[in-house]
């Protein structure tokens, strides 16, 4: 069959899809040609005002519902989504420009892998029973009522069923605001689910930049947010909430360590540390980006990744041969690109990559330093890009302290074929998801998310459901009550 990029209207509200002209125009941009593929308009406040409506009555009956019947539907989503794997792996290459090699594998099937996961808890998200002597209590696990999930745009699929599936798996409803930059994923997510079976208006998506996501973050009728950005953003959105005593969730930014062992196996290591910056072109928060190499294995690292980066595909991402993808927009390359510029003037050494390619895509190299310093500005911030910064070591308990010297503390990986080692560094390092002789594996089963300024809570795994809903206590007297008077 497959999609046309331009959806039938730009918001997805209460079953169907909706438009209203007088809201801002967005043109979506295909990353590969540059080409416009798509135009929608910004939610203006009574297109805001439907969908907190909207949400908040559907939520009500949703929460008194069987978690059996809640699970079947998801789970009928995850089906669905399977079998339109091919059509939704090719618009998230076109919304995000990452290879169809990516996308064919890792998006709307993690999507429905929660779909699926959070699917099969909801029948079993139950409260406890509480002995307390001749008198007993229990314990209630209830909806939050009304969340609100905001995108970025490396993953749109991924994030709008990583929030909608928890969420609705307890109870509750959603109002999904993908990235202005990649609008059209998340769309198909909430069709998906209606025709699985959901009811209208617990699953409703709106277009727009950060003054509708302010909008929804503001509103009282509110309960719950859950952002995927930056720190930056992550701040603004935190702070916002606090003012309503908004639950949150936070999957903010990185700069993480990936840490190789004179002992590693050189091969291994090096595709975790193609793994861990090159995949979706660099644009993964997770990924390892301050590689720490041991000095006596240095050289012969940084030879076998230019030798194998020599043979990355570079080209049209609908190419299911192609392997690296362009950038998702030229502002983020221009970023990207003035990290390069002040990795040479603070006298990294360029091994390999550094330039762009020519052509109407936002295609850039795949580019990796080496002789970083800790100072460099490009081993302290989050680049965003397939930008690789190569540090040496030689001590254990050095590399540990400079691997944790950053406000960030998203993922941290380690290489070594010492299994005491291996264990003993990860102990140590301060982040939320890690990988030994991995790297970037996020298997919905698995709690993920950060530590320090990377985040608050955590995605996936039975642990999600503790973010999207809360207990109820309540004591119960089996005899009489013993008043003072
Ligand atoms: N930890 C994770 O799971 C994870 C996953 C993917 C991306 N990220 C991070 O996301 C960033 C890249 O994505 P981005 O550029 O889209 O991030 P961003 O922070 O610019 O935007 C994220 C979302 O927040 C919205 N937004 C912006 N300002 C807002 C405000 N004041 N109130 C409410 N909403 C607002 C945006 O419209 C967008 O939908 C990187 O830092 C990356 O590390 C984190
Ligand atoms: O971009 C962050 C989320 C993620 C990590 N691996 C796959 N998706």
């Amino acid at each position: 069959m497959g999609y046309d990029t331009q959806p039938k209207a730009s918001h997805f509200v209460d079953g169907q899809y909706i438009e209203d002209t007088s809201g801002a125009v967005m043109e979506v941009v295909y990353p590969a040609t540059g080409a416009v593929i798509a135009r929608l308009h910004e939610a203006t406040p009574a297109i805001i005002e439907k969908a907190i409506t909207s949400g908040r009555r559907a939520q009500a009956e949703w929460a008194g519902m069987m978690g059996v019947e809640r699970g079947r539907i998801l789970r009928r989503a995850a089906d669905i989504m399977r079998e339109r794997n091919y059509d939704l792996s090719v618009l998230e290459t076109h919304d995000t420009g990452k290879p169809m090699s990516e996308t064919l594998y890792v998006d709307a099937t993690s999507g429905a892998d929660a779909l699926e996961y959070f699917g099969g808890l909801a029948g079993s998200l139950t409260g406890e029973h509480v002995p307390l002597g001749g008198d007993w209590g229990y314990t209630v696990r209830e909806p939050l009522g009304l969340c609100v999930g905001l995108g970025a745009w490396n993953y749109p699929t991924q994030i709008a069923c990583w929030k909608g599936a928890p969420a609705l798996a307890c109870g509750n409803a959603m109002i999904f605001k993908p990235s202005e930059t990649t609008p059209l994923c998340a769309l198909k997510v909430a069709e998906i689910l209606h025709e699985a079976g959901l009811p209208a208006g617990l699953y409703n998506v709106i277009q727009g930049a950060g003054d509708v996501g302010r909008a929804l973050v503001g509103d009282e009728r509110v309960d719950k947010v859950s952002l995927t950005g930056s720190v930056p953003t992550g701040k603004r959105v935190y702070a916002s909430a606090a003012e309503g005593m908004k639950h949150v969730t936070m999957e903010l930014g990185g700069k993480s360590p990936l840490v190789v062992f004179e002992d590693a196996d050189l091969d291994n290591a090096v595709g975790g540390a193609i793994l861990g910056n090159f995949y979706s072109t660099g644009q993964v928060c997770s990924n390892g980006t301050r590689v720490f190499v041991h000095k006596s294995i240095k050289e012969a690292f940084l030879k076998r990744l230019a030798e194998r980066l020599g043979s990355a595909k570079i080209g049209d991402p609908l190419d299911e041969t192609v392997n690296f993808g362009p950038m998702v927009s030229s502002s983020q390359r221009d970023i990207v690109l003035d990290y390069i510029a002040k990795g040479k003037a603070e006298g990294a050494r360029l091994v390999c990559g550094g330039s762009v390619i020519a052509g109407d895509g936002f295609y850039i190299q795949p580019t990796v330093f080496a002789d970083v310093t800790d100072d460099m500005v490009i081993a302290r911030e989050e680049i965003f890009g397939p930008v690789m910064a190569v540090l040496d070591f030689e001590d254990e308990a050095d590399v540990i302290a400079r691997a944790n010297n950053t406000e960030y503390g998203l993922s941290a990986g380690v290489f070594t074929r010492d299994i005491s080692r291996a264990h003993r560094v990860i102990g140590q390092l301060q982040a939320g998801s890690c990988f030994i002789n991995s790297y970037n594996d996020a298997p919905v089963e698995l709690p993920f998310g950060g530590s320090k300024l990377s985040g608050v809570g955590r995605e996936n795994s039975k642990t999600a459901i503790e973010h999207y809903s809360q207990l109820k206590s309540v004591y119960v007297r089996m005899g009489d009550v013993e008043a003072p008077f």
